[in-house]
């Protein structure tokens, strides 16, 4: 399907007998399907070129064509009910075989056409469904965007501001600081959220794939192009497409993508004709796009298109005091698999935290897994289990918060006292001590904190 998603499905029926042809015609009208009808196999392929419908229904022996010749290669791209003259059983079975969906014998009962158009359409659609779920197979506990520093905060926010409008979103940030996530929860947060959410790296494919990859391809549009096959922009239909590592994309697939942003039409591969999509658009990179601009690397239309909203996703070493929440969402991520349950040793934890991270949220999940293993039968992570991480040398403790805005001295004191806090072994009253505040004012810190938050 390439209009909207509420388009009304369209069916070719293709049959020369004029009278059954407007009987099943005007049926399926009524049926709220969109129709078109052709008496010869020359006029329906002409009204294929141009329709792409959901369904045909053709009839087994047409003036210009066998029918039942013509199917294997109709079949590549959409499904077909066949047309059959009463108990030729026979022809029935050839038909199924040739990949068919069904068969229909004449004159066609309008109840039993209605059922096996509503079965053909619908399978059709679950087969779209299902390639998609198959891209897609990640687990839930997979997706949570784990974090509570301010930094984190700021950014859901963000999130719930820009997610339930159209408007494409760009992401940047450091590698493995969480981009993909944030995509997907930008998906999460759109009224897009129960269609397709379908995501392409920029940087791993080949460029010719990459572009079949993207915008589909007719068949024949390239040696091994042996059957039409559908975009990630086709597939996405509805929902949102995630383009992971944008700046690697090549300046004419980057005149393509910006055709689409700007007009919203396309076309596949080898096609000649112009699609329309309806998909949401969210990039991301971790390279700086505006400097790759003025060093002609970057189309600047495209850049200003793609950064109508920009998200930072702040590295890990900004929000320290996520490092034990992402250390525990790890562990309990690989536990689950396992039905046990290890801990953390504070100075483990500790340790954590004070490692610079310059891989971000994927080394550290790397970090975690293998010192989960490390740790054999043990129900703790200790220091020892660390390993290899342990011998980098630590940058020191260092205090350092930035802030995306002229912070307030409010969300100083927040951003600070949620790091104390984040360091485990302290115990209450020596943070007490360090901020230089008693006891009971750093409870009411506390407390407010928790109303406020
Ligand atoms: N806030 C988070 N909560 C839970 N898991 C996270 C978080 N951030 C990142 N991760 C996990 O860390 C890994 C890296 O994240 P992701 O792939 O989203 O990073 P990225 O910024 O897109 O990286 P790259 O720039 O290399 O494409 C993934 O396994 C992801 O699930």
């Amino acid at each position: 399907m390439t209009q909207s998603s509420s388009r009304k499905p369209a069916i070719l029926v293709v049959d020369d007998d004029a009278t059954l042809n407007q009987l099943m015609s005007s049926h399926l009208r009524r049926a709220g399907y969109e129709v078109e009808n052709a008496s010869r196999w020359s006029e329906a392929q002409s009204l294929l070129g141009r329709l792409e419908p959901d369904l045909v229904l053709l009839d087994a022996k047409l003036p210009d064509a066998d029918g039942l010749a013509m199917l294997p290669s109709l079949v590549e791209t959409c499904p077909v009910i066949m047309l059959t003259a009463f108990g030729s059983i026979d022809l029935a079975v050839q038909a199924i075989k040739r990949g068919a969906v069904d068969f229909l014998a004449k004159p066609v009962n309008p109840d039993v056409l209605d059922l096996a158009v509503k079965r053909a359409i619908s399978a059709s659609s679950m087969r779209r469904r299902y390639d998609y779920y198959r891209r897609q197979a990640t687990s839930a506990l997979d997706k949570t965007l784990v974090g509570l520093s301010p930094a984190m905060a700021r950014l859901r926010k963000m999130i719930g501001i820009v997610g339930p409008s159209d408007t494409t979103v760009l992401i940047l940030g450091e590698s493995g600081v969480g981009k993909e996530l944030v995509a997907a929860a930008v998906h999460q947060a759109s009224a897009r959220a129960d269609q397709n959410y379908v995501a392409i790296d920029c940087a791993t494919l080949q460029q010719n794939l990459f572009e079949s990859e993207l915008f589909g391809h007719e068949r024949g549009a390239f040696t091994g192009a042996d059957r039409r096959k559908e975009g990630l922009i086709e597939v996405g239909e509805g929902g949102t497409a995630f383009l992971d590592e944008i700046g690697e994309m090549s300046g004419s697939l980057q005149a393509k993508l910006l055709r689409v942003l700007e007009t919203g039409h396309y076309r596949r591969l080898g096609g000649t004709k112009d699609l329309v999509s309806n998909v949401r658009f969210v990039a991301a990179t971790n390279r700086d796009l505006r400097a790759m601009c003025g060093k002609g690397e970057f189309r600047e239309d495209l850049y200003y298109r793609l950064s109508a909203f920009v998200l930072h996703v702040p590295p890990l070493r900004e929000r320290l005091e996520d490092i034990p929440l992402l250390a525990e969402h790890f562990l309990a991520a690989r536990d689950f698999a396992r039905h046990a349950r290890k801990r953390w040793s504070p100075a483990a934890l500790e340790a954590l935290m004070d490692y610079a991270w310059p891989g971000n949220v994927r080394e550290l999940r790397n970090i975690v897994e293998r010192a989960a293993l490390v740790s054999g039968e043990s129900d703790e992570i200790r220091v020892a289990h660390l390993g290899d991480f342990q011998r980098r040398p630590p940058p020191g403790r260092q205090y350092a918060f930035s802030f995306d805005h002229p912070p307030t001295l409010d969300e100083i004191t927040e951003t600070y006292l949620a790091r104390l806090l984040a360091e485990r072994s302290r115990s209450r009253a020596e943070i007490a001590q360090t901020l230089g505040i008693s006891e009971r004012n750093l409870y009411r810190l506390i407390n407010a904190r928790r109303r406020d938050g």
